[in-house]
């Protein structure tokens, strides 16, 4: 029954960025949704950009060439349409896919959220009971033929159905208990058909993505899945993908289907029942696509070894680092970008396994007992308890119900020109940093005669809350162009975290003093915190993540003494990313939240009772977390609650939901945000509770913040008042 697939290419990617070399995609979306370009334009990029990844990626020396992983969005919505699981609201617009990317006027677009622990974002499924799903395969079948026409024999690329459906949800209105994997017998009606059709195209190979499978609890509906989409007899080879992490309880799983290739993420370690793939191809992922480094060879060699595995691939999709090292300057010899890695892989697969003389690690990639010359962490803050605390604020004379924003106010068009040009050399210095005081001088009137009761300086100086710092810090390094897709058609740039972190110099205090000098009233110091810091930066892999993150905590540390000492009274320290690191299986969550949680308190301890230390968290979720949000023992946590309509968890310290989504251009209400707050004081007392936006304002105009934050005041004022006079209520 089961025949061993020889044919499946030597070296292959499981697939590749998307967005441009040099973010063509981006540029030619956004002409495209402006009214710029028509869609004509938007599909010649994306003919050109496929194109010229399959040329390259067949110039360097791979095999096997996948397709339809280009998107002009989003490959898990691009499923739903390859599903046609297309919510009614949608059906009526001029254009479903992007209305359901982005939303058009008063349709909302869909949910989005992290595909797993990466910095991706997906559109959100909405399946419900009734969704209707059918098999629209114009996409991929399109990339087969154009791929061909170019001359190239291509490997569809697919999310596979169990992932799809773990991935989506229940749509509104669908009844209680239902999940979509009750759709999953639906689907695979659609799924077979799918791959009839890609048959029937003389397709010899399909790659089904199921990342689902290193999560917990996903082997009964993958067992069934492949079961019987391998069964089917009209059908291409199935290579099955699991990503991301180990594959663990699920391979015998997969084992007992009869799908003919199994590719398997052999940088998290080698599944120790790898044996039951004995008779399939297994293709061994080896060159990581999550980190940028190089690759071991000889390790990756040993992992290919211990697999059994003679083809190579990308440990999952390159989407998740950046196009090349071409034109970049930095650390020298220690760096593979996509292409580099192909490279990589090319050269394994010429080489072929080689079981390691002796003592290759195949585990997992965290080095253990890697010398560090960390202190031990006790997890444990310097400060007194919140009480305590509290008293020695007191002095701060802050009202009830104090209004405070989240640190940035709006970027304005020139604060970048004048960055640009400062770091071009077009501009000096002293140019640069009398722009960035005028626009701190710009915010803190604006807050001061708002009735703002915590100010901000408003983050001029920052390109990024992430890359600022790093621009800042020993052991990171920026890249020119090292761009990667975050959603649609956004990008960031991750720093590079690979030496030792230290902290040269004082790195905020100037501008926080600054603003402090033009104001009787506090101004909040702002800080990006080491979790986040580590979580949104490319990351060193010989050193467990924890030490890594504690060094950051260390430098955030002596900046938070710094301010201190130059008389900032209330510093915040942004935890945004908090919950991103969080590991996928369960079993391992716990360990990283008390490493989390310890590396913040590290990074805040240092602080005096009498500086007020403030947290801030949003991407939703936070609910998930809400036990370590409490650990960080912050005096005040705001929260993103608007745009996600979540409530937040009550704290025994001072709690900001926020009451203005500032994901929008809609300006709140006065009287919308005064029911926002009356609804937090059921659950938060009176002393307790702060009044912020969601999250920082840097995306907004100054219109609508002085529009919207008028309004913030009035109600806290209006709250305020009706407490004072109960005969009001
Ligand atoms: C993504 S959280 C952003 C926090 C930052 N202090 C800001 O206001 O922009
Ligand atoms: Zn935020």
């Amino acid at each position: 029954m089961r025949s061993v697939s020889d044919d499946f290419p030597v070296s292959t990617v499981l697939g590749y960025p998307r967005i441009g070399p040099d973010r063509e995609l981006k540029h030619a979306l956004e002409a495209y949704w402006d009214g710029r370009a028509g869609r004509d334009h938007l599909e010649r990029v994306g003919r050109r950009l496929r194109a010229d990844t399959w040329r390259r990626l067949a110039e360097l020396g791979l095999d096997g060439l996948p397709s339809n992983t280009f998107s002009f969005y989003d490959q898990v919505l691009d499923t739903a349409m390859l599903v046609d699981a297309v919510p009614d609201r949608y059906r009526e617009c001029a254009d479903p896919y992007f209305a359901m990317a982005r939303g058009v006027d008063g349709v909302a677009p869909l949910r989005m959220t992290k595909w797993f622990d990466t910095n991706y974002h997906y559109l959100v499924p909405e399946i419900g009971p009734r969704t209707r799903f059918r098999a629209v395969a114009d996409k991929p079948l399109a990339e087969v033929r154009e791929a061909r026409e170019l001359g190239h024999e291509t490997r569809p690329v697919l999310v596979g159905p169990v992932t799809f459906l773990r991935l989506a949800q229940a749509a509104p209105g669908s009844p209680d208990g239902f999940t979509p994997v009750d759709r999953l017998d639906d689907l695979l009606d659609v799924y077979v058909r799918l791959l009839s059709l890609l048959a029937a195209e003389g397709v010899g190979w399909v790659q089904l993505d199921e990342p689902i499978l290193v999560t917990d609890g996903g082997s009964p509906a993958v067992r069934h899945a492949y079961r019987r989409l391998a069964g089917h007899p009209r059908r291409p080879k199935l290579l099955v993908a699991s990503y991301f992490g180990d594959i663990a309880d699920a391979l015998p799983a997969l084992a007992v289907t009869s799908v003919e290739a199994v590719a398997l993420d052999l940088t998290h370690g080698v599944p120790e029942d790898v044996e039951l793939l004995r008779g399939r191809t297994v293709v061994a992922g080896v060159v990581s696509g999550r980190e940028v480094w190089r690759t071991d060879l000889d390790r990756a060699r040993a992992l290919m070894a211990a697999a059994g595995a003679t083809r190579v691939s990308s440990s999952c999709s390159l989407l998740h680092v950046p196009y090349s090292l071409r034109g970049e300057d930095i650390l020298p010899g220690r760096l593979a970008f996509a292409e580099e890695k192909v490279a990589e892989i090319v050269a394994l697969a010429a080489l072929g396994p080689k079981a390691a003389p002796g003592a290759v690690d195949t585990g997992g990639t965290a080095v253990t007992g890697a010398g560090s010359r960390r202190r031990p962490d006790t997890g444990v803050t310097e400060r007194s308890a919140y009480a305590v605390r509290a008293a020695a604020q007191r002095d701060l004379n802050l009202p009830t119900l104090p209004v405070t924003t989240i640190g940035s106010f709006p970027q304005t068009a020139e604060v970048r020109a004048a960055r640009q040009a400062f770091a071009a050399g077009r501009s000096s210095r002293e140019e640069y940093e009398s722009l960035i005081e005028r626009e701190i001088g710009r915010a803190v009137a604006l807050q001061e005669r708002l009735g703002i009761d915590v100010l901000v300086h408003g983050e001029p100086e920052r390109n990024d809350m992430v890359q600022y710092f790093a621009e800042h810090l020993d052991g990171f390094a920026v890249t020119r162009n090292g761009w990667v897709q975050s959603y649609g058609s956004r990008c960031t740039r991750p720093p590079i975290l690979h030496g030792d972190v230290r902290r040269p110099a004082p790195i905020t205090v100037r501008w926080a003093t600054y603003a402090q000098s033009l104001t009787g009233r506090p101004v909040k110091g702002m800080l990006t915190g080491p979790v986040t810091i580590v979580a949104w930066s490319f990351v060193r892999a010989d050193r467990p993540l924890r030490d890594v993150t504690m060094q950051v905590a260390d430098a955030v540390r002596e900046e938070v003494r710094d301010l201190e000492a130059a008389g900032i009274r209330v510093i915040q320290v942004d935890e945004p990313a908090l919950r991103e690191l969080l590991p996928l299986r369960k079993g391992d969550q716990d360990e990283y939240l008390a490493w989390a949680v310890a590396a913040y308190r590290h990074a805040t301890g240092g602080a005096g009772d009498a500086t007020q230390i403030h947290t801030h968290l949003c991407y939703s979720n936070a609910a998930d977390v809400s036990a370590a949000i409490d650990a960080l023992d912050a005096d005040v946590t705001s929260i993103e609650s608007a745009r996600s309509g979540t409530g937040v968890p009550g704290f025994g310290r001072g709690l900001g939901p926020g009451v203005y989504d500032i994901h929008s251009p809609r300006i709140p209400s006065r009287a919308e945000i005064t029911a926002r707050l009356q609804r937090a004081l059921r659950t938060i007392p009176a002393e307790r509770l702060w009044v912020n936006p969601d999250c920082g304002l840097k995306t907004r105009t100054y219109e609508q913040v002085e529009e919207a934050l008028t309004n913030v005041v009035a109600a806290a004022g209006a709250v305020r008042a009706s407490m004072e006079d109960p005969g009001h209520r």
